[in-house]
């Protein structure tokens, strides 16, 4: 691994709702911070080396008619990144549901580490991850897990969150 032949490459599930900003943090976790964005349709494979590893990205949908493509992609994975809109009250309840539906999923893989992003921190009705640690119940799972603010926009927060996963990562024996 690493070394010579370059850094361990890792598969990454990005998931969440439509406009959570999935696409924009990882736009933001290239620096890429003013990037356009449109809706993805289906998926979009994108990576950036950082923090030791080379993560492969696994960029979902989140549009309703495309959320049964996430499970399907949660195997042979290494991490999974769920990101909400913190400003998007109405739809927590949603977000939560999905988030259930996935990790409940028989046969998911119970050391897979899990990054929650609370996207859209500079919004001024945006909740804490605090909110979400409790909201989702994070605990409950046997899953790593751990919920970071952050913002696509300002790029405040991402960093961090990226930096856990890759120790979490790196902790598990690779596949
Ligand atoms: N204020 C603010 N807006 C954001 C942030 N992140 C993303 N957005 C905006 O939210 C909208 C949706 O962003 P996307 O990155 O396309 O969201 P997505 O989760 O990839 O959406 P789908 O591909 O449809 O699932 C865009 O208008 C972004 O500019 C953020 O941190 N703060
Ligand atoms: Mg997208």
């Amino acid at each position: 691994m690493g070394g010579a032949f370059g850094k361990r490459k890792v598969q990454i599930l990005v998931v969440g709702l439509d406009n959570s900003g999935k696409t924009s943090i990882i736009n933001a976790l290239k620096n890429e911070k003013n990037a356009t964005v449109a809706p993805t349709v289906g998926f979009n494979k994108d990576s950036v080396e950082k923090f030791n590893l080379n993560f492969q990205f696994s960029d979902m949908s989140g549009q309703n008619q495309y959320r049964g493509m996430w499970e399907q992609y949660a195997t042979k994975i290494d991490g999974l990144i769920f990101v909400i809109d913190s400003s998007d009250k109405i739809r927590f309840g949603i977000a939560l549901d999905e988030f259930k539906l996935l990790l409940e999923t028989q046969g998911f893989n119970k050391d897979l580490p899990i990054l929650v992003y609370a996207n859209k921190q500079d919004s001024p009705d945006a909740q804490n991850p605090q909110f979400f640690i409790d909201y989702f119940e994070l605990k409950k799972y046997k899953n790593p897990s751990q919920c970071f603010g952050g913002s696509a926009k300002t790029g405040v927060g991402l960093d961090q969150g990226l930096e856990w996963l890759s120790a979490k990562i790196q902790q598990v024996k690779p596949k």
